[in-house]
């Protein structure tokens, strides 16, 4: 008798006997059949054998750094639409304009939903937030009531205020680096500006200081998120089993959905006070979420988390891309001389180029879409998710496919793009399409840039975005020349960030261009408007 046959209970004994190598190789056949296949892509077909996208052999549970470049190289080996199987989850990848609005436009009906992200949508949002919830009605309630506030009429009503906060950056910068002598690190103001920005459509206020605490704690909670929520970055996300395990990115995820309660909740109650002892609140988001709580049926998480969503969506990615403007021009001092000429011949010396302005300024707008493009703050978008069965050119993708918009490779077509990676401006000249509406042409091809998403769930802060975006730019542009600091070069290949990009920290030297300079930054002050 063998030493395993002599542990086996009395009862099996009735059983046909099985030699021990046997056994182990029907172990090891078990083992190969059902574990191995763990590892590899699946064949899927369709009832009438449609087959899925091509795509990698092998399944990820999460991809390295700059995930981008990856998914960059397998757009150039399976083309326009491939699979990845991120753990069992099926991931198509959109790489191709047409196959973009094909997808998530045209059968935006059941491309628009958001795959339930442990980290993200689970845990930090609790499925809210507007980016977090799945296409249904509380999605389409949250995203209306957010639109009160980012629709082009209201984005004019409360220009001015971009525009003030577009002063105040560049004054504060100006002020940091003594005048062009010292060297200036951009990154607290950048973030500073759309915080500032966001903080009023929200609450109505502004910080006053650029020391006020609330500035690097919104910064932090904003830097948190996109930490964690890199599509492609967390292997909890995509392995179920993993979610069990107290790990240190489950345990960071609660802290942050916690404190986003926290800060934000608090503030919402000072605006409560305010409201119940009868003070004129400025019309903002959370005033309106209070008036209508009842009505609306919104609870405390949803107005916690509607109260937070323009601070998650629109500071990070706009601080990212505004020091990646003061980043990238440094380098290209023949830009900067044309948008100088541009700005002195068209709007002058005396004042500042306003919203006015930027229909008759070609360059400078053309300057900015190329930033948007050449370093878009995201290059994944945040992935749609299919709520049916769907047929594609004799591909077949099914219900609970999660849809990556790789804005990478469409940023980096040589076709689109001729000599792609190279920051070159004229290829927008004679674009005079603001962003939402260069997003809905007939002709996706002819879209500017990807930058925005698309689709139902496009950025729903379009609008404001690119007026920040004006303000700030052709401000700093008018102000300032932008240089390097010697012995300090800027990295423009490697980034930080799993979700939203920031440059790697840098410095520049802001050279005030002309004497009125010092006067226009001196003119106005921070001002205080209502407190909570
Ligand atoms: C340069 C600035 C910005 C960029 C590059 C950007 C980019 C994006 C992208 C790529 C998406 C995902 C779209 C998709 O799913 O297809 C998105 C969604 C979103 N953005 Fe922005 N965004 C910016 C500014 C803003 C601002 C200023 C706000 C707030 C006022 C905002 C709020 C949101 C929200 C709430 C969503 C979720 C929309 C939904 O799921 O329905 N973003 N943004």
């Amino acid at each position: 008798m063998s030493t395993v046959e002599a542990f086996l209970p009395v009862s099996t004994s009735v059983l046909p006997t099985i030699p021990l190598r046997t056994a182990v190789v029907l172990a090891i056949v078990l083992a190969v059949t059902s574990i191995i296949p763990l590892f590899f892509r699946k064949n899927i077909t369709n009832k009438d054998g449609v087959p899925i996208p091509p795509g990698p052999p092998r399944r990820y549970a999460f991809l390295p750094k700059y995930p981008e470049r990856i998914l960059h190289k397998w757009a150039q080996q399976y083309g326009g639409l491939y699979t990845v199987f991120m753990g069992s989850q099926l991931t198509a990848v959109i790489s191709d304009p047409v196959i973009a609005r094909d997808l998530l436009v045209n059968n935006g009906a059941i491309t628009s939903s958001r795959r339930n992200y442990f980290l993200k949508d689970e845990i930090i949002l609790s499925q809210r937030a507007i980016t977090g919830t799945p296409y249904n009605d509380k999605w389409r309630q949250h995203r209306r009531l957010g639109m009160t506030l980012l629709s082009p009429a209201a984005v004019e009503s409360y220009s001015h205020n971009l525009d003030y906060e577009a002063h105040i950056m560049v004054r504060s910068l100006w002020a940091a680096g003594k005048m062009g002598k010292v060297p200036v690190d951009v990154a607290h103001d950048s973030g500073r500006y759309p915080f500032n920005n966001m903080f009023r459509l929200s609450f109505g206020t502004r910080t006053e200081t650029n020391k006020d605490p609330l500035i690097e704690r919104a910064l932090t909670l904003a830097n948190e998120f996109m930490l964690l929520s890199g599509p492609w970055t967390n292997a909890v996300d995509f392995i179920k089993p993993l979610q069990w395990l107290p790990t240190q990115k489950r345990a960071r995820a609660h802290k942050l959905h916690d404190q986003i309660i926290e800060t934000y909740g608090a503030l919402i109650l000072r605006v409560q006070a305010r409201m119940d002892a009868g003070e004129d609140v400025p019309d903002c988001l959370v005033k309106t979420l209070i008036e209508t709580r009842e009505a609306e049926g919104l609870d405390w998480e949803d107005l916690c988390m509607m109260s937070a969503a323009f601070t998650l969506g629109g500071v990070h990615s706009m601080s990212g891309i505004m020091q990646w403007f003061m980043a990238l021009l440094p380098s290209y001092p023949e830009i900067q001389a044309r948008v100088h000429e541009e700005m002195d011949r068209v709007v002058g010396r005396e004042h500042y180029p306003t919203a006015a302005d930027e229909k008759d300024m070609p360059y400078m707008r053309a300057v900015i879409k190329e930033v948007a493009r050449l370093h878009s703050s995201f290059w994944m978008a945040t992935p749609h998710y299919s709520t049916a069965d769907l047929v594609y050119k004799g591909m077949y993708l099914p219900k609970g496919t999660s849809l990556i918009l790789n804005i990478y490779s469409l940023h980096h077509d040589d076709k689109r793009y001729p000599d792609s990676f190279t920051f070159n401006p004229d290829r927008y000249l004679g674009d005079d399409l603001g962003s939402y509406e260069s997003a809905n042409l007939a002709d996706p091809r002819q879209r500017d840039h990807w930058a925005f998403g698309s689709g139902r769930r496009i950025c729903p802060g379009i609008h404001v975005a690119d007026r920040e975006m004006w303000l700030a730019m052709s401000r700093l542009m008018w102000s300032f020349e932008i240089n390097s600091v010697p012995g300090h070069p800027i990295s423009l290949e490697e980034y930080e960030g799993a979700n939203g990009r920031t440059p790697m920290p840098f410095k520049v030297q802001l050279v005030p261009r002309h004497d009125r300079v010092r006067m226009m930054l001196e003119e106005k002050d921070e001002v205080s408007v209502f407190k909570i």
